[in-house]
């Protein structure tokens, strides 16, 4: 197993500047890097472990109230706060500093996180256009509302023809705009972190050819 070494500051100044920046003038950001190799392979092999245990299970969506592989093809595993697992307890770390953060800095009022790993399965359809506000919580959450969309890739290898990207609507719509409206499209490439306002961006997951593997969290408020 890797080694974890958490410092005092798990989130160094120069990202939390960009970050900061990002989020302020666009509403979300895209940072590369945020996790280290060995914490990422860490995560990634738990991630993994928990699938060949039984522990992930087929991911529902609250519009079709069952479980529709068309509509969202990963499977889930959701993440304990109290987990011991050394590279789960430097995540949750991050977590809560980047809550402080957001917090200090741009005033969000964000309470608590909740949060899963992902696989979607090789040649899966992904995910279709959706907004995080409306969808089922984890058993026992609260109803308080999502915030912020928080995802980090756990892919060791990506290359662009495998697929995968998620694709984030960049303008603002009251229903699920058309497939080639204005967007960007981001690689799940391993140690990359995307942020985004759960209220505000439609957003999908592309088809893929290879499995893909991602811990998810929603920032909310009271
Ligand atoms: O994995 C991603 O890129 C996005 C996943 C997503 O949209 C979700 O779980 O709600
Ligand atoms: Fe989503």
């Amino acid at each position: 197993m890797n080694h974890i070494h958490p410092t005092p500051a798990l989130l160094p100044e120069d990202m939390a500047d960009a970050l900061l920046d990002s989020l302020t003038q666009q509403h979300y950001c895209v940072i590369d890097h945020f996790i280290a190799d060995d914490v990422m392979a860490s995560l990634r092999e738990l991630a993994l472990a928990r699938q060949q245990a039984g522990a992930m299970r087929q991911a529902g969506t609250s519009r079709a109230a069952v479980t529709n592989p068309d509509l969202r093809a990963d499977q889930i595993a959701w993440l304990d706060e109290d987990d011991a697992h050394p590279a789960v307890r430097h995540y949750f770390g991050l977590l809560s500093e980047l809550q402080q953060l957001l917090n200090r800095q741009l005033m969000m009022g964000l309470d608590h996180v909740e949060t899963h790993f992902a696989i979607y399965p090789a040649g899966s359809s992904g995910y279709a256009t959706h907004i995080d506000q409306f969808h089922q919580h984890s058993p026992g959450a609260t109803a308080s509302s999502r915030a912020l969309t928080l995802i980090i890739y756990l892919n060791e290898h990506w290359p662009p023809e495998a697929g995968g990207e998620l694709r984030l609507y960049t303008g603002q719509h009251a229903a699920a705009p058309l497939p080639e409206a204005e967007h960007i499209d981001i690689a799940p490439l391993g140690g990359r972190l995307v942020l985004f306002l759960s209220d505000r961006f439609w957003h999908a997951v592309r088809p893929a050819t290879q499995a893909r593997v991602s811990v998810t969290g929603w920032f909310k408020t009271r």
